[in-house]
């Protein structure tokens, strides 16, 4: 079995945070501490960076038909770009076709990603209809290590299921232990809103953002909440931008209800005010759309109150040429951006350099907690004996600068373009492979492996 060992670099976990070395041996850690007394057949010198675990974004669509159009990275192309950025695991969504099953849409998406993904995945299923067959089918998909389930309280006649559904599904899935995630936004009263700006003749991006203010955050994050606890299932709020919504997920832990939030890296350092450029504005079209500064800070804030437990990407590219599908009228713009490869970087520039967070919070929030949470600690998501060796060195004083011409994710622009960060990914490591070095990528397609999850540990 071939040996691997980091030596003299700075490992941060969510719990500790020391100068040591870490010997890999085949796909997992055996050993870890200070000037290890051992020989490898591969050393790295690991001085002066910081090593953490593998990053974990659960939330991604890979090659996802969405609006009329497919989103623009595949399962080899997407799960590269992230190995590039320091993340070694994704979670995709699998999404029901309504009037079919799961078990189809399941196939559907392994035939997608087997053989194909370069980091590991694992998926979500997309439950968008729920009756006695899918219901049936809850347990069988527990089985299979998928043990969340996404509901989308938008996109009516496409994703959205209505309350009676949410109900059923919750308490199905909370008869199994597994976890219900939402998109939770006022599907009905969006469309309401994008039907009379369309009437109005009010086509521009700006008006994307017009149809979905806060309100229509908060009420369905305040509702899935409610549904939430009255079902006990274990529940998780993905992609929540604003004050309005955290301040309903605020609300319930006051009768001392857990829910889940991801918030996602766009919604930390990006605004609204992108929206008054009417042709760029496009490019950052995406559902729930970019909020205020005043959101801003109450992410960052919601971050380190613990209230909001994951940063992750709902990294969802479209190519121009495909975002320009809307170019008359916003409510044809696919929605989503491109950001499975920036994640980690745009965080440690923007939140650790800064001191908006700490070092071990981003351990936290990139890793640890959605291993956690989605049921896959402590095989992925820290640095400990036993762990798959998926690992990351960092280089916290690099300067660099985001570009669609050096990016690797297939996608014609980037919404960060131009940025200059400091701090970047100098070596990755899934399963004890050298998964990216010096900018190179060391692993072929089809490396990553499909990861079969159990239930939140959180
Ligand atoms: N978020 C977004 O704009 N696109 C992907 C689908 C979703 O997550 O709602
Ligand atoms: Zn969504
Ligand atoms: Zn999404």
């Amino acid at each position: 079995m071939a040996s691997l060992l980091l030596k003299n670099g700075r490992v941060v976990t969510a719990d500790s945070d020391s100068v040591c070395d870490v010997l890999v041996e085949g796909e997992t850690i055996v050993a870890i501490g200070r000037n290890l007394p051992v020989q490898a057949d591969q050393t790295i010198d690991a001085t002066g960076k910081i090593i953490v675990p593998g990053g974990i974004d659960p939330h991604v669509h890979l090659d996802m038909p969405f609006m009329g159009t497919f989103s623009s990275d595949t399962h080899e192309t997407g799960t590269r770009a992230a190995l590039h950025g320091g993340t070694t695991t994704v979670i995709d969504f699998v999404l029901q076709k309504q009037g079919h099953s799961l078990r189809e849409a399941l196939t559907e998406w392994q035939g997608r990603a087997t053989g194909t993904a370069v980091g590991d995945y694992s998926f979500h299923m997309a439950v968008t209809d729920f009756n006695p067959n899918t219901k049936a089918e809850i347990q069988d998909m527990i089985a299979e290590g998928i043990t969340s389930f996404k509901t989308f309280m938008a996109y009516k006649g496409a994703l959205m299921i209505d309350d009676a559904q949410m109900v059923g599904l919750m308490q199905e899935v909370s008869r199994h232990g597994g976890l219900v995630t939402a998109h939770a936004t006022n599907g009905d009263m969006i469309d309401t809103l994008i039907a009379q700006h369309r009437a109005a003749g009010k086509l521009t991006p700006l008006y994307h953002y017009l149809s979905q203010p806060e309100v229509t955050e908060a009420e369905a994050s305040g509702r899935f909440c409610d549904i939430a606890n009255y079902t006990g299932v274990n529940s998780y709020i993905v992609h929540l931008t604003c004050e309005g919504a955290l301040n309903q997920v605020r609300r319930a832990t006051e009768r001392n209800q857990r829910v889940f939030v991801e918030t996602c890296i766009q919604y930390l350092v990006l605004d609204a005010s992108l929206y008054e450029d009417e042709v760029h504005g496009a490019k950052v079209v995406m559902s729930p759309p970019l909020r205020e500064k005043k959101d801003q800070t109450t992410l960052w804030a919601g971050i380190n109150q613990g209230l909001v437990q994951v940063v992750g990407t709902d990294h969802c590219p479209f190519m121009w040429e495909q975002k320009m599908l809307g170019k008359d009228d916003f409510s044809k713009i696919p929605n989503g951006h491109p950001a499975i490869e920036h994640r980690m970087e745009l965080l440690f520039s923007e939140g650790v350099t800064t001191g908006k967070i700490s070092l071990q919070k981003f351990v936290e929030v990139t890793s640890t907690n959605a291993a956690k949470i989605f049921g896959m600690f402590p095989r992925k998501g820290t640095i400990s004996i036993g762990a798959d060796a998926d690992l990351v060195l960092f280089n916290p004083e690099k300067k660099h600068t985001i570009s669609a011409d050096t990016h690797h994710m297939n996608c014609d622009y980037s919404a960060y373009e131009g940025w200059e960060l400091t701090g970047k990914v100098d070596t990755v490591i899934l399963r004890g492979q050298v998964a990216v070095q010096n900018g190179e990528t060391k692993v072929g397609r089809g490396y990553g492996q499909f990861i079969k999850r159990g239930k939140t540990a959180f």
